[in-house]
C-alpha cells in the first residue's frame, strides 16, 4: 500500500518518471564525477535554487564527499502556472559575495532554460572563480536558450512532472519520486 504523501496524491499522478531509487543512484553518480573533478579546488559553494531544488541540495550536498558550504536564491518564473512566464524574478538574493568561490549551481530541472539561462548572467557578474551547474532533470525537447549544463541526471520528456522538490501551485513537492501530472490536475 502506498505510504505518506504517495497515498495522497496517487489519483493525481499518471506515471513514475524517475523513481526514488533511480534518483538515490543517479546522486551518488553525479556527486562521484563532482567530487573528482574538484578534487584539487578546495571548498565549493553550492547555490540551491528555492525551492524546486530543495531535495536534490540536501541529498547531493551529503553525497558529496567534498568540503561545502550552501547558498541559497529563490526565483521564480512559474508561479501557479504549468508554462515559464519568461520574466524571473529574486524572491531572494545570495547573503554574501562569491568572488573568486568556486561555484556550482544546483537546479531541479532544466525545462525551456530561461530560469538557469538568467541566473548564470546574474552570477557570472559577481566574480565567482569557477561556474558550472548540476541538474537532475532536463528536458531537451523543451529548451528555448541553449545553458551550459555540465552535470545532468536525467533527460525526461517535454511533459509538466512534479514531485522530489517539483510543484504544480506549491504541491506535490515532498513525493520521493518524479512523476507525470495528470493533466485534468490543471484543469481543477
Ligand atoms: O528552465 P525553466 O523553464 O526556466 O524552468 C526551470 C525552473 O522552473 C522551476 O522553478 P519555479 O519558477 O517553478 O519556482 P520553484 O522552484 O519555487 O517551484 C524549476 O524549479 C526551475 O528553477
Ligand atoms: O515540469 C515541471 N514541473 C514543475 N515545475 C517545473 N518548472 C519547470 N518545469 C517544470
Ligand atoms: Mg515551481
Amino acid at each position: 500500500m502506498a505510504a505518506g504523501s504517495e497515498q495522497w496524491y496517487s489519483d493525481d499522478i499518471a506515471e513514475v518518471v524517475v523513481s526514488a531509487e533511480q534518483i538515490k543512484e543517479k546522486t551518488a553518480e553525479l556527486a562521484k564525477q563532482v567530487a573528482a573533478d574538484y578534487a584539487d579546488r578546495g571548498e565549493v559553494l553550492l547555490v540551491g535554487v528555492l525551492k524546486g531544488a530543495v531535495m536534490f541540495m540536501a541529498d547531493f550536498a551529503r553525497a558529496l564527499e567534498h568540503p561545502v558550504e550552501l547558498e541559497f536564491m529563490a526565483v521564480s518564473s512559474y508561479g501557479a502556472r504549468a508554462t515559464s512566464s519568461g520574466v524571473v524574478r529574486i524572491m531572494k538574493d545570495l547573503d554574501r559575495d562569491i568572488t573568486g568561490k568556486h561555484v556550482i549551481v544546483v537546479e531541479d530541472i532544466v525545462d525551456s532554460g530561461l530560469t538557469l539561462s538568467w541566473l548564470l548572467k546574474y552570477l557570472t557578474s559577481r566574480g565567482p572563480a569557477s561556474l558550472e551547474v548540476v541538474a537532475l532533470l532536463r528536458k531537451p525537447d523543451a529548451v528555448k536558450v541553449d545553458v551550459p549544463v555540465k552535470y545532468i541526471g536525467f533527460d525526461i520528456p517535454n511533459e509538466f512532472v512534479v514531485g522530489y522538490g517539483l510543484d504544480y501551485a506549491e504541491r506535490y513537492r515532498e513525493l520521493p519520486y518524479v512523476g507525470l501530472l495528470r493533466p485534468e490536475v490543471y484543469a481543477r
